[in-house]
């Protein structure tokens, strides 16, 4: 990876809900260009992980680092300056179903660039579109667009703001094989042509085999096992062992 330069760096994370400990010593480092696929199961912990290294929950415990800035320092415009350079790929897509396509894009930037005039934001929306491929739907409206359809449009409003990191929150759940492997391509054309460093929650072994240049998995509060698909799943552990036999893979 480019230098081995660290995008997000976590030491020492605990978070807990009252009684309920939810992270318990997270260590983790998502390099600059890599894809790390982030497993676990339901309730392990993946979505409070990511919430805070987005500034949403604040840590009990430990250091998180987000290009270059201590995230739970930050608020107000600082805080809204740093989002600005993740993009977030959600697992419904959220799309404002009463916007057509072109207004789904166009609205990240008008409201985070109030100066673009409309030959700029045109130029954005179409790159944005041409990169996932459905260029023809600008003036569509999401409802008319099927479910992988409208995670691509996700993924194209996550990158219409060039994020150096994009997040991706079960990006194949719901979908059937060959739209989730049309989905993995997209993700691995997207850290190609953006050069964005991503995290890929996934239950979905295929896609954390064929996106993530690394895997690490979430067990019992910390990542347990990271490393190659093949080392993490080669691995004699047993929670590792029973992850994988519950899991479909191809
Ligand atoms: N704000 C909160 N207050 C109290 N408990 C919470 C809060 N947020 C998360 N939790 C609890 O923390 C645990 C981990 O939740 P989280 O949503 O991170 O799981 P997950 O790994 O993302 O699960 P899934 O794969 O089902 O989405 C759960 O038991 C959840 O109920």
């Amino acid at each position: 990876m480019e230098n081995e330069q660290p995008v997000i760096s976590i030491k020492g994370l605990y978070k807990s809900f009252g009684d309920l400990d939810v992270l318990k010593g997270v260590d983790f480092t998502l390099l600059k260009g890599e894809n790390v696929a982030v497993l676990g199961r339901s309730g392990s912990g993946k979505s409070v992980l990511i919430k805070i290294i987005i500034g949403l929950l604040k840590p009990d415990r430990g250091e998180v680092i987000v290009l270059g800035q201590q995230i739970d320092k930050l608020a107000g415009k600082e805080l809204d300056a740093l989002r600005l350079r993740i993009g977030f790929s959600f697992q419904a897509g959220a799309l404002y179903d009463s916007m057509d396509i072109y207004h789904n894009l166009s609205f990240p930037l008008t409201m985070n660039n109030r100066k673009l005039g409309k030959k700029d934001i045109d130029a954005a929306v179409e790159e944005a579109l041409e990169a996932v491929g459905l260029k023809e739907k600008m003036n569509q409206l999401p409802t008319d667009l099927s479910g992988g359809q409208r995670k691509r449009i996700g993924i194209a409003r996550a990158l219409i703001l060039k994020p150096e990191i994009m997040l991706y929150d079960e990006p194949t759940s719901g979908l059937d094989p060959i739209t989730s492997t049309e989905i993995n391509a997209l993700i691995m054309q997207v850290q190609q042509r953006y050069n964005t460093s991503s995290i890929i929650i996934t239950h979905d072994l295929t896609c954390a085999k064929n996106t993530g240049n690394r895997i690490a998995m979430l067990l019992d509060g910390k990542f347990q096992a990271t490393g190659s698909f093949e080392e993490v799943f080669g691995s004699k552990d047993k929670q590792v062992e029973s992850f994988y036999e519950y899991n479909f893979i191809d």
